[in-house]
């Protein structure tokens, strides 16, 4: 696919800390956060006018789900926009808690493990054509994903070293301290399956397309970290389009396939070098750096002999090129205000030069996890980006992603976006998925896009009209949305 739609789901670990007494319960926190979404949507699982989605799911994470955007620099601006609408939100509940004598902080991170050691996820969605074959695009991706955290790890300390799994624990001996270059990888269990949560692999399986399940078909990849830095998710996403291309091509690709995919995501994140031997299922033994450089190499010629699909191609050619030598000397320095594991590493080990002690330090852990807060002039990747010690896209300025917030991008999303406003506009009530738009009522009706790359509908725009006209009957103001 030339161009493709991609997705990013973030769900976000939340907490509420008192000042004094008990604080609120996780569940509680996550109803109080979502009050202003319910009385704006009648839902705490709701469609925004930029399009996204907006949700509690089970238990007490708030999940954002960014429109279906068909550039890398979209999907950037887009998660971003989800941590500005969320930390909205945030703000609203610290000072309703505040005014009702509650008080405390409320807190919001974008990580992927909390205190108690659960992880949450970061999906990531694109979307492919049917005719794919997909047991083979998931045979070639995975070996690629279990070794993609050296380009896209968000960083993760062990204060007593990494924890061992079934009879086997990673790198430095246990109970030593050290860092990792994923926070994800010691929460895998699988390499597909269609369950998210149970067994939790790689790549989920089930099959909804969200889109013409003749034409398309999502991949639903659930192994990522959730990446602060605009870089690192721009080459997340950028890599792994990629490597779908050349999939999608039928480019003869060399058989990587791993013996045990979870096994090997856990060797490869707890160790640095890059250089740990992971076995493949033939019995041959390969290290991570290794398998990247070829897939690098390949992709590269493939580029060189195909002609480069988007304006952003070198761009992530470069910095993957420039992580995997960082990688393998050992000099960070390349790469260290663009990819997060080695930013908030850099961040460490400097407080560690000044202060001593490891990474068992309290105040390490407690970096480790302020990295993740979403919240200006308190977490501490939100800060370094202020200082300018945080790279931004190149070409952007920071401004797309305030204008993603209630901007969707040039897919069908704009087609849902428009149709959210106006309904709530006019005051209806109505039922959304990422296919169809209905608007409920006694005269039911529905706008159904099958297509996620079309602007344009001849249908959403018949009600699109009609909801513009009853706003203009309607005589109270519409509620404001739950967004700053
Ligand atoms: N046709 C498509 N191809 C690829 N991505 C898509 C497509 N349609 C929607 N998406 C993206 O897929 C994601 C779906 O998010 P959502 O949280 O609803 O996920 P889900 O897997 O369907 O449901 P859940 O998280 O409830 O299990 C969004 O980021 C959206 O932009
Ligand atoms: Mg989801």
């Amino acid at each position: 696919m030339d161009r493709r739609i991609m997705g990013l789901e973030t769900e976000f670990g939340l907490v509420h800390s008192a000042a004094r007494g008990l604080p609120l319960t996780p569940d509680e926190t996550a109803r109080r956060l979502f009050r202003p979404v319910v009385e704006w949507g009648r839902s705490s699982n709701v469609f925004l006018p930029n399009g996204a989605r907006l949700y509690l799911d089970v238990g007490s994470h708030p999940e954002y789900a960014t429109s279906e955007c068909a550039t890398i620099e979209d999907a950037v601006a887009h998660d971003r926009a989800g941590e500005l609408i969320v930390d909205g939100m945030r703000q609203k509940l610290e000072s309703a808690l505040a005014e009702e004598g509650t008080g405390g902080s409320v807190y919001l991170f974008k990580n992927n493990v909390d205190s108690a050691g659960n992880s949450f996820g970061s999906h990531e969605n694109y979307m492919i054509s049917r005719s794919t074959r997909f047991p083979r695009l998931v045979a070639h991706l995975i070996p690629f994903l279990v070794t993609r955290q050296l380009i896209a790890g968000a960083g993760r300390v062990h204060p007593a070293g990494p924890a061992a799994f079934g009879q086997r624990s990673f790198a430095a001996a246990p109970g030593v301290p050290s860092y990792s270059f994923s926070q994800r990888a010691d929460h895998i269990w699988e390499d597909s399956s269609s369950s998210t949560t149970r067994a939790r692999p790689l790549i989920n399986t089930r099959d909804e397309p969200h889109a013409d399940s003749e034409r398309f078909r999502r991949l639903h990849v659930i192994v990522g970290d959730s990446t602060m830095s605009a870089t690192t998710t721009a080459l997340r996403l950028g890599t792994t389009d990629l490597m779908l291309r050349l999939v999608e091509a039928g480019h003869v690709m060399t058989d990587r396939t791993l013996a045990d995919p979870a096994l090997a995501l856990r060797q490869i994140s707890h160790d640095l070098t890059g250089t740990v031997k992971v076995e493949l299922a033939d019995g041959s033994r390969r290290s991570a750096l290794d398998l990247q450089r070829e897939y690098l190499e390949t992709v590269s010629r493939f580029v060189q002999a195909n002609g480069a699909h988007h304006d952003r191609v070198e761009w992530v050619l470069d910095l993957w090129a420039r992580t995997l030598d960082a990688v393998q000397t050992q000099d960070l320095s390349g790469i260290d205000t663009e990819i997060d594991w080695a930013i908030k590493k850099k961040l460490l080990d400097s407080w560690i030069a000044r202060n001593g002690g490891d990474y068992s330090a309290p105040r390490i852990a407690q970096m480790d996890l302020a990295y993740h807060d979403i919240a200006p002039g308190r977490g501490l990747f939100r800060m370094l980006e202020e200082r300018g010690m945080a790279a931004r896209l190149p070409g952007t300025d920071g401004s797309e992603a305030r204008y993603a917030v209630d901007h969707a991008p040039q897919t069908r999303a704009r087609i849902r976006g428009d149709l959210v406003k106006a309904a709530i506009a006019a005051g209806k009530h109505t039922t959304i998925d990422w296919v169809n738009v209905k608007i409920n009522g006694p005269t039911q009706r529905i706008v159904t896009l099958r297509d996620p790359f079309l602007t344009h509908d001849d249908d959403a725009e018949a009600m699109l009209a009609d909801l513009r006209a009853d706003a203009e009957t309607v005589q109270q103001d519409p509620p404001a949305p739950p967004i700053i």
